[in-house]
């Protein structure tokens, strides 16, 4: 039974699959190549009006004519999947979504509001994105709610964005136990007030086994400073003698970095509100293939209709990693 919350693929690489959606090879059956991966698969059996499904991938299939004898595994969504919204295919779906919440205070500026109702009205988008998420069967989202230059904003801001997030730590805790959410936070917590550090440490912990769905909360983070952390872990192991200088990779590298809490460390998709077109030293590693959604929408406005026009463009993309 395929479940979308399910972690395993919906069809493993490298067996026969019937393509028969696609026009001209009806009925006929395609080895899948190798470096193909099933979620490309599935956007050629939805995306018919695509170029890309037309041309590169189709192209692709026909190189590799499968094996009779062949097991033949045909994809099927069971009634336990959840719904999705109108337009929006279940696969490509990113696993792991990233957002950038810009806009608050320019949000509460154009309303002739406090900056605290814009950070308010900011969590609440953030819980909608968070059930949308459950609901669509995307596994990871990661936020960045507290970048590491955001100490430097007025104190009086500072003091309300850490009051925040320990009302929204305590308040949430019962509903990520409930739902089975695991929270996860990156950055130096070390930073944070005591009172908030021991309850981002213990809602972490607390909800560390599910495994529903993760949120992973960026605060007091930058990816200069998950970089800079990583190769200090790094450094120690070489003077240790656990390591040698030639012994540190890419896979090394990504072991040490903060995202090492999450089973899906580099996000498919980022999203960034407000209109603003920059990366702003967020998961500077993890982002090297990402796919980028700027949205015009400050945070407080950003709801269903947003995100389901960004994972839309996402669904249109051609992911080829460079290859
Ligand atoms: C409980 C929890 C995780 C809370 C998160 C609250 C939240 C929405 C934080 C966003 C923080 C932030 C500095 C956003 C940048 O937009 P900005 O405020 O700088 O807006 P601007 O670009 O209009 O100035």
């Amino acid at each position: 039974m395929i479940s979308s919350l399910s972690p395993q693929p919906l069809i493993k690489p490298n067996t026969a699959t019937t393509l028969s959606p696609i026009p001209h090879v009806q009925n006929q059956r395609f080895k899948l190549a190798s470096h193909v991966c099933p979620s490309e698969l599935l956007s050629i059996r939805k995306r018919p009006g695509s170029a890309c499904a037309a041309t590169t991938q189709h192209r692709r299939y026909l190189l590799f004519p499968a094996e009779e004898e062949e097991e033949e595994r045909e994809v099927k969504f069971t009634s336990d999947a959840p719904a999705l919204a109108e337009g929006l295919q279940r696969e490509p779906m990113p696993r792991h979504v990233a957002v950038i919440m810009d806009g608050n205070r320019r949000w509460a500026h154009l309303r002739g509001l406090p900056v605290r109702s814009g950070y308010e009205a900011g969590v609440k988008s953030l819980k909608t994105l968070v059930e949308l998420c459950c609901k669509w069967g995307i596994r990871v989202l990661t936020v960045f709610a507290f970048s590491s230059d955001n100490w430097f904003r007025p104190e009086v801001e500072v003091e309300f964005l850490m009051s925040l997030l320990e009302t929204g730590v305590k308040e949430e805790k019962e509903s990520f136990i409930r739902e089975r959410i695991r929270i996860s936070v990156i950055g130096d917590t070390s930073k944070l007030p005591k009172r908030l550090e021991e309850l981002v440490i213990n809602v972490v912990e607390t909800t560390k086994n599910n495994t529903r769905f993760q949120l992973i909360v960026a605060v007091s983070y930058s990816g200069q400073y998950d970089l800079v952390q990583a190769c200090q872990r790094i450094a120690m192991k070489v003077k240790d003698g656990l390591i040698e200088p030639n012994d540190v990779s890419e896979s090394l590298i990504e072991q040490e970095l903060e995202t090492t809490c999450t089973e899906f460390p580099y996000p498919d998709l980022l999203i960034r509100t407000s209109g603003e077109l920059r990366i702003s030293n967020f998961m500077l590693w993890q982002l090297a293939y990402t796919e980028l959604f700027f949205s015009q929408s400050l945070w407080p406005d950003f709801g269903e209709a947003e995100f389901l026009e960004a994972l839309k463009s996402f669904q249109q993309r051609c992911r080829h990693y460079g290859k």
